[in-house]
């Protein structure tokens, strides 16, 4: 078997052209654009290219930009108090704090601090216990993204096996909350687990999100699986060059699976894509309108 590959490129700009329409409506009535706020604290360079593809997005989406680029020695009370300066600002439905923070910042402290009406990345806990109780709330962005990719592979997910590889709070645990609201039997499996292989095995759906370079072989899957891979990591090669490998092993899984997400070009695009959409909902949650359709 040879695995369709799953575009996420193609997904997320579909996603980017609807909230673009979505935006425009919401410019039309309410004689603003919905805004995103973007904090990065530090030179990171990875974070700050995120920055850099989520801010692009987000002009081209129709929304308001608001970037806050901060030092790396910031105090933790400087960086609480933006976010209070933030949450009071009117124009700024959407608050994202990049990701990592430096060491000194005490990274729960700061996302709890964001108002749950403008938590686009979905991890203040009111949103992640709204998540939990299968109340509105706002969704992590990957997490979010696996699910729409999952769905538009297989339509209704309702009854199907599926394993989340990995229990971090922005992508397995809400990962597997969301498979469970989409009706599926879920198995959350981490570095504790027992006979890793044989649990993948068992499953219609895998989601892989470990941060562990090819740790998922084909020789996991149950044949025709649907397997979408999170992990991102830049590895060495012995040429010296280095290569984004997945968490799966891409060239062994897509012999034996039914679908498969590249690395580049599966999930990450479609992160971004679901921040827009976030903020284009919070914006329209916070001015009373109904949830917008189609996204
Ligand atoms: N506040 C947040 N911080 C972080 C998040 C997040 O959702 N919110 N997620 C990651 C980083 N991230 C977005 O912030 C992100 C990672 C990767 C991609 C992406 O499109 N990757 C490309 C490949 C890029 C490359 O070549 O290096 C792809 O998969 O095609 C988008 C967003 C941690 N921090
Ligand atoms: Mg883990």
């Amino acid at each position: 078997m040879t695995a369709r590959i799953i575009d996420g490129k193609a997904a997320a700009a579909d996603l980017r052209q609807r909230v673009g329409q979505v935006a425009a409506r919401f410019r039309e009535t309410r004689s603003r654009a919905p805004g995103l706020a973007v904090v990065l604290v530090g030179e990171h360079p990875p974070s700050a290219a995120y920055v850099r593809s989520k801010i692009k997005a987000t002009l081209e989406a129709g929304m308001e930009s608001f970037e806050h680029r901060i030092p790396a020695e910031t105090s933790q009370a400087d960086l609480i108090g933006l976010i209070d300066q933030l949450n009071a600002d009117a124009t700024v439905d959407g608050i994202l704090v990049q990701l990592p923070l430096p060491k000194h910042v005490d990274e729960q402290a700061v996302l709890t601090r964001v108002d749950p009406s403008k938590d686009v990345d979905g991890f203040h806990p009111v949103n992640v216990g709204r998540l939990s109780i299968g109340l509105d709330a706002l969704v992590p962005c990957t997490p979010l993204g696996c699910l729409k990719l999952l769905q538009g592979e297989l339509g209704d997910l309702s009854g199907m096996d599926a394993v989340v590889v990995g229990r971090s709070n922005i992508v397995g645990k809400p990962m597997a909350q969301l498979l469970l609201q989409a009706n599926c039997t879920v198995t959350v499996a981490h570095s504790r687990t027992r006979d890793l292989p044989g649990v993948v095995r068992r499953n219609d759906i895998v989601v892989a999100a470990v941060g562990r370079p090819e740790l998922i072989r084909g020789s996991w899957l149950k044949p025709g699986a649907i397997v979408i891979d999170v992990g991102q990591e830049r590895v060495e090669q012995p040429d010296g060059t280095r290569k984004l490998l997945g968490d799966v092993a891409y060239g062994e899984a897509a012999e034996v699976a039914g679908a498969i997400t590249p690395v580049p070009g599966g999930v990450g695009p479609m992160t971004i894509a679901c921040l827009l959409r976030n903020t284009v909902v919070a914006a329209h949650r916070r001015e009373g309108l109904p949830d917008p359709e189609g996204l």
